[in-house]
C-alpha cells in the first residue's frame, strides 16, 4: 500500500478522473448483489407456491436493466482509470527523458545505457500498473467483497456470515509476510533484467568485433549466464507470486464447508430458508473474485513499489553542471581565454591536465597536436562544460562559461566529435539536425564545404538517402564530412573539430580546410588533430603531452624549435611522400 503514498501527487492531479471511475465502480458493484439476491427470491417464491407471471416478469425486468446500466458504467470506469494510468506513464516518462537530456557526463559514465532502457520501459509499465490495474482491483476487490458481506449479514443472517467468513483473515495475514519478500525480489529481478539490457545492447551493437574475434560462442555461454541468472530471479517472484492462489482456493473450499455445515444446521432450526443458503452459496462464489484480486492487488503494488523505488533513485541524481539563475542568455562570442590550473576526471587519481592556458582572438584558429592520450579531448570537453570541477578559469567575451546559460554557450559552439554520430534519418536531416528550418540551398553549401555534396548525389536517392542500420552504409570519411557539415550550418561562434578529419584523404583535407579559412573569417576555429597538416594553418598551436603544454608557437616557429613536433612533421612528410609514390 506505500506505492499509493508514494504516488499521493498523481492522485491529487487526477481526482476528478478517479472520482468518476470509482463511484462508476461502486454503483456496479451496488448492481451486481441484485441477481444472487433475485435468484433467491425466485426460489424462495417457488418453494412458497407464491410466485406468479407479473413477479417474475418485474425480477427479470430488474435483472435486464441492471445488466444495462453495469455496461454504461464499466465504459466510464475504464475510460476514467485507464486514461489516468496512461497520463501516469506519460508524466513519468517525460519526467525521466528530461532528466537524462539534463544530466552531464558522470551520470552516463555511472548508469549504462541498458540499465537507463530498462528503468524507461519496465519499471515504468510496473508504475503505471499500480495507477490503472492496481486502483481498479483495489476499489473493485474491497467493494465487491465488501457490499457481498454487508449483502450476506443484511440480507441472510449476520450469525451465519460470520462462521462462514472465519478463514478470511489468513489472507491478510499472509500478504503481510509476503509483501516485503515480494517487494526485494522484484527489485532483484528488475536489475537482472537491467542487466541483460545492458549485454544485449552491448553485444547487438560490438556484434562485428565479436564476429571478427571470433568470439561468438564466448558471447552465447556470458548471455545464457545472465539469461539464468535473471530467470532464478524472476522464478523467486513467481514463487512468492504462487503462494497466494492456491491460500485462496483453501479459503473459499473451508467457506463452503462451514457453509453447508451451519447453514444446514440454520435451516433446521428454521432461522433461515433453503433459498437463503443457496443464496449465501452465490454470495461466496462472488468472494472467489476480490480474494484473487487481492492476490492480484498485491503483486502489482509490490511490483510498482519496487520500480518507484528505482526511477526515484535515478531521478534524485543531479547533474554536476548548474545553470545559474541569472545566467546570461546571450550568445557567446569573443575572444576564449583558456587558464586550467588543473583538472582530474572523477574518480581518476592523477589529474588529466596541468597549467594549460592560452588565449585563442575571436577570428583566429587554435591547433592542438599531441600523442593518442595526452589530453586534447579533454580540453575541448571543458570547453563544452562537460565538467565544472577544474582549478582554473575559463573565459568567453570576458564572462566564465559557467555564467552562460547552457543553450546560450552550446549554441555557439559546432562542435564534431572524435567519435561522430549519425542517426537513422536521410542526409539532409542529418546535416540541419541543429537547425531544422535550414533551405535545401544552405544544406548544400555546406555540403560543399565540406566536399560531401558529390559523394551525396552519388547515394541511391541523393540527400533523401537513409543513413543508418535501415539506410545506406557510409565511410568513415563520409560520416566525418557530413558531422562536418552539420556543425557547420549553424555558422558558429566557435567550430570545434577533434581528430575529425583522419579519414579523409590530403587532398580534400585541404580543399576542406581551405573553404573553413575562406567562410569563417571573423569566426573562431579549433582544430585537435594527429596529422599535422590540419593545424599548419593555425595562428597558434599546442603541443599536448601528458596533460601540459610541451611546446607552443606557429607552425613555422615549432618547425625551427627542432621539437616533437618538428619529428613528427618531418615524418609525416616523409610518410606522405611514400604514399604519393606508391601512388
Ligand atoms: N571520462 C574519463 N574518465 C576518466 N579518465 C578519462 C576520461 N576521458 C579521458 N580520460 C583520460 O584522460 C587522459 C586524456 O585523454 P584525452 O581523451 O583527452 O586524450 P587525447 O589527447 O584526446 O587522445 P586521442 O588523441 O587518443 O583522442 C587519458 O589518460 C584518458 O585515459
Amino acid at each position: 500500500m506505500q506505492i499509493f503514498k508514494k504516488l499521493g501527487w498523481f492522485f491529487k492531479q487526477e481526482k476528478k478522473a478517479y472520482f468518476w471511475g470509482v463511484l462508476s465502480l461502486i454503483i456496479v458493484a451496488l448492481l451486481q448483489i441484485l441477481t444472487p439476491r433475485i435468484i433467491g427470491l425466485v426460489v424462495n417464491e417457488v418453494n412458497n407456491k407464491t410466485l406468479t407471471k407479473e413477479k417474475l416478469l418485474l425480477y427479470v425486468g430488474v435483472v435486464f436493466f441492471g445488466g444495462i446500466c453495469q455496461y454504461i458504467l464499466r465504459f466510464i470506469w475504464r475510460t476514467n482509470i485507464w486514461g489516468s494510468a496512461a497520463r501516469l506513464e506519460k508524466t513519468l516518462r517525460k519526467r525521466l527523458f528530461h532528466h537524462f537530456t539534463s544530466m552531464d557526463q558522470v551520470f552516463f559514465q555511472k548508469n549504462r545505457t541498458g540499465d537507463l532502457m530498462a528503468h524507461a520501459t519496465n519499471d515504468l509499465n510496473a508504475i503505471q500498473n499500480v495507477a490503472g490495474a492496481g486502483v481498479l482491483t483495489l476499489v473493485d476487490s474491497l467493494l465487491n467483497g465488501g457490499i457481498t458481506i454487508v449483502a450476506m449479514c443484511l440480507l441472510i443472517d449476520w450469525r451465519l456470515t460470520l462462521i462462514v467468513l472465519i478463514p478470511l483473515p489468513l489472507l491478510g495475514l499472509m500478504s503481510r509476510v509476503l509483501g516485503t519478500k515480494m517487494h526485494d525480489a522484484f527489485k532483484e529481478s528488475q536489475e537482472a533484467f537491467s542487466m541483460i539490457n545492458d549485454k544485449t545492447q552491448e553485444s547487438i551493437t560490438g556484434v562485428k568485433v565479436i564476429k571478427t574475434f571470433g568470439q561468438e560462442a564466448e558471447d552465447i555461454t556470458e548471455f545464457s549466464e545472465k539469461i539464468d541468472y535473471a530467470i532464478g530471479k524472476q522464478n523467486r517472484v513467481n514463487f512468492i507470486d504462487s503462494l497466494f492462489d492456491p491460500l485462496i482456493t483453501i479459503i473459499i473450499g473451508l467457506s463452503y464447508v462451514l457453509t453447508l455445515s451451519a447453514g444446514g444446521y440454520f435451516v433446521s432450526k428454521g432461522i433461515i430458508q433453503v433459498g437463503d443458503m443457496v443464496s449465501m452459496f452465490a454470495y461466496i462464489s462472488m468472494l472467489v473474485w476480490p480474494m484473487f484480486a487481492i492476490g492480484r492487488l498485491f503483486n502489482v503494488l509490490e511490483r510498482g513499489s519496487a520500480s518507484y523505488d528505482r526511477i526515484q533513485e535515478l531521478l534524485k541524481e543531479t547533474s554536476q553542471i548548474h545553470e545559474k539563475d541569472n545566467a546570461i542568455t546571450t550568445p557567446a562570442k569573443g575572444d576564449l581565454a583558456f587558464y586550467i590550473a588543473s583538472f582530474t576526471y572523477d574518480g581518476d587519481e592523477k589529474s588529466s591536465l596541468d597549467n594549460v592556458h592560452f588565449l585563442l582572438k575571436e577570428g583566429n584558429t587554435l591547433g592542438l597536436v599531441g600523442k593518442t592520450g595526452a589530453g586534447k579531448t579533454t580540453i575541448l570537453k571543458l570547453l563544452l562544460r562537460e565538467f565544472d570541477h577544474f582549478d582554473g578559469e575559463i573565459k568567453m567575451g570576458g564572462e566564465s562559461l559557467a555564467d552562460y546559460s547552457l543553450d546560450a554557450l552550446l549554441s555557439s559552439i559546432g562542435y564534431v566529435p572524435q567519435d561522430n554520430f549519425l542517426f537513422s534519418m536521410t542526409v539532409r536531416d542529418n546535416i540541419r539536425f541543429a537547425k531544422p528550418e535550414a533551405t535545401q540551398e544552405e544544406v548544400e553549401e555546406v555540403a560543399r564545404m565540406t566536399a560531401i555534396h558529390d559523394d551525396i548525389l552519388g547515394f541511391p536517392e541523393g540527400y533523401d538517402t537513409m543513413v543508418g542500420e535501415r539506410g545506406v552504409s557510409l565511410s568513415g570519411g563520409q560520416k566525418q564530412r557530413i558531422s562536418i557539415a552539420r556543425a557547420l550550418l549553424v555558422n558558429p561562434e566557435l567550430l570545434i573539430l577533434d581528430d575529425s578529419l583522419s579519414a579523409v584523404d590530403a587532398k580534400t583535407e585541404e580543399a576542406i580546410l581551405s573553404n573553413l579559412k575562406a567562410t569563417r573569417q571573423n569566426k573562431t576555429t579549433i582544430i585537435a588533430a594527429h596529422r599535422l597538416s590540419s593545424v599548419m594553418h593555425a595562428q597558434e598551436i599546442l603541443v599536448i603531452d601528458e596533460g601540459t603544454v610541451s611546446e607552443r608557437g606557429t607552425h613555422e616557429s615549432l618547425e625551427a624549435e627542432g621539437g616533437w613536433y618538428a619529428d613528427m612533421y618531418e615524418r609525416q612528410q616523409l610518410e606522405a611522400k611514400i604514399e604519393g609514390g606508391v601512388e
